[in-house]
């Protein structure tokens, strides 16, 4: 089945996915592309309207950013959002200048005439029917001279044209940013482009991609054997339950228990997966293998190596032992798409080496397959709940690939990971029976190889220390501690000391990312 798509092409605003999140939210496909893709790229793609997005840029210095011209000649709608409105206009001969004021944050712009894209669209209404919005600006440059053909759509003081249109080409933009949340009507604004503008139908929802995503997997796969990275977490959940409903037994799970797992995470994951559904799993314990290698190591970075090489060691072994599987699954989903290719240009500091199984090894000799990569995070979970998944597994927090061994600072020990799977699984335990989980993006315990003393039943104790760490956050690049009730902090900390015996302290972390990250290694 062919989607009617949306392209968006990419300017390097810092919101350019959010645009692409509000387009699926109005269940329509869209794309998100470079902006300098090839015109043949844009003719092939057929795309029903063409969005383009913010960007650091100013049109009229040298060398900046354009839209391609081919993006004014298909005859479909476009929609120029800041960087994107300004880069249409001067484009299609109209004149942009530096603002002498520059607008940052909440602004009010009203509406004025009649557009097709802020057709009954208003926060607040006035006499004459022309409606003030709210609206999140962010520039400091603004169009001054408008191209042919084009009028005002909305304005206020300080930018007379806050937006403009050219309703026979169907050419719009905006100098706000509808995208982001504070733009109250964003998500109005968006659904009249998408549906009245470009005329696209509400043909891109979950449980109708199940089919669609079925049938694809099943012509790219034909009879060949399958294997797949099986961790518990959400990506590899969703992956498991997708093909075991396409290819059924040609698919094979690989469930690693490499000793740094949560409390029950084997028992879980086997249970749902192989008891539940008939997905065929096999569980290798190589805990042994993976704490033999981490004997006598505290480099935080070392550790993560030697993890993602045990994991690759694990696969390759298993991988051998199914002569007939040609490919490799993974849960790869769009955003690590987006930002591998803006990783390519990037020279960013490595903080840390994240890894899950290690990348690929060559020697493997299998295709990959990757059923999730057009889609972002909220779909991966419509589509697990659409699969039948329980709810518990699809909406649970992420979990890094190299587990506790991030989370016990130092050496890992075995009995060190014990403790902490215990004082663990009681956060978590109370976290969810105070409807706490839900309102946080990532909770867990981490063990801190320090002893102190303590005075239990008139006795002194000497022991361990726990950290328990909890965040809220959108995308976790960047975080907040979140302020969990005393009450709650008072009563893990309680269960936590009288129960995991060899724990005497429990402390909570109030650092935020930046300047602390969400793992403590
Ligand atoms: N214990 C494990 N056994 C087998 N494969 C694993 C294990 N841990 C990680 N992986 C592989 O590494 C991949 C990436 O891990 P990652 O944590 O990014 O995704 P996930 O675990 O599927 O989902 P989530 O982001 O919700 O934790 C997984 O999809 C899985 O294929
Ligand atoms: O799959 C993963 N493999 C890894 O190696 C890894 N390291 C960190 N994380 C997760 O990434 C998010 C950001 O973590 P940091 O703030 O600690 O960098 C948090 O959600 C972390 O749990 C990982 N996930
Ligand atoms: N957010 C943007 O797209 C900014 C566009 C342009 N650089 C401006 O400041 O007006
Ligand atoms: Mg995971």
């Amino acid at each position: 089945m062919s989607h009617q798509k949306i392209l968006i092409l990419d300017f390097g605003s810092q919101y350019t996915q959010l645009i692409a999140r509000r387009v699926r939210e109005s269940s329509v496909y869209c794309e998100l592309h470079p902006y300098d893709v090839s015109p043949e790229f844009i003719r092939d793609f057929k795309p029903q309207g063409i969005i383009l997005s913010g960007g650091p840029s100013s049109v009229y210095e040298e060398e900046t950013p354009r839209a391609p011209d081919v993006v004014f000649d298909l005859g479909v709608p476009v929609l120029g959002i800041c960087y994107g409105m300004q880069t249409m206009a001067a484009q299609l001969g109209g004149t942009v200048e530096n603002a002498s004021h520059r607008e940052f944050g909440y602004a009010e712009v009203r509406a004025q005439g009649h557009s097709a894209l802020l057709r009954d669209i208003q926060d607040r209404g006035n006499e004459e029917g022309h409606g003030l919005l709210d609206v999140w600006m962010s520039h400091g440059d603004k169009v001054t001279a408008l191209p042919a053909g084009f009028k005002v759509i909305c304005s206020n003081a300080a930018t007379p044209i806050a937006g403009m249109a050219d309703e026979a080409r169907h050419f719009y933009g905006v100098q706000f940013h509808p995208e982001v949340t504070h733009t109250l009507q964003g998500k109005a604004l968006f659904e009249r482009f998408v549906h009245d503008i470009c005329g696209c139908g509400y043909d891109w929802n979950m449980p109708d991609y199940v089919e669609e995503a079925i049938g694809r997997i099943r012509s790219e796969v034909g009879s060949d054997e399958v294997i797949l990275g099986l961790s518990g977490g959400v990506d590899s959940s969703v992956v498991a339950a997708l093909l075991h409903r396409a290819i059924g037994t040609q698919l094979t799970c690989v469930f690693v228990d490499n000793g740094l797992l949560r409390l029950n995470e084997a028992e879980q994951v086997m249970k749902t997966f192989a008891d539940n559904l008939g997905v065929k799993v096999i569980h290798v314990d190589a805990s042994g293998e993976f704490m033999k290698h981490l004997t006598g190591v505290i480099d935080p970075e070392q550790k993560r190596k030697i993890i993602g090489r045990e994991f690759v060691e694990v696969f390759q072994r298993e991988s051998a032992k199914l002569p007939n599987a040609k490919w490799l699954a993974q849960g790869t989903i769009y955003p690590d798409v987006i930002e591998s290719a803006g990783a390519k240009n990037n020279k960013a500091h490595a903080i840390k080496s994240h890894h899950n199984v290690g990348g690929l090894p060559e020697t493997l000799h299998l295709k990959l397959l990757e059923p999730l990569r057009e889609l972002f995070k909220d779909e991966v979970r419509e589509l697990g709940i659409a699969l039948g998944l329980p709810h518990d597994m699809v909406y649970r927090h992420p979990f890094p690939g190299p587990g506790l061994g991030v989370r016990i600072l130092g050496e890992v020990k075995f009995e060190y990971a014990e403790l902490l799977r215990r004082a663990d699984a009681i956060f978590i335990e109370e976290l969810r029976a105070s409807g706490w989980y839900e309102k946080t993006s990532q909770a867990f315990a981490v063990f801190l190889p320090v002893k102190s003393v303590g005075v239990m039943g008139d006795g002194r104790t000497y022991d361990y220390v726990v950290a328990l760490r909890a965040v809220q956050t959108q995308d976790f690049m960047t975080a907040h501690w979140a302020e969990l009730p005393y009450t709650l902090l008072g009563k893990v900390s309680n269960r936590i000391i009288n129960e995991v015996r060899g724990i005497n302290r429990v402390v909570y972390d109030i650092s935020g990312k930046p300047p602390a990250t969400i793992e403590w290694e």
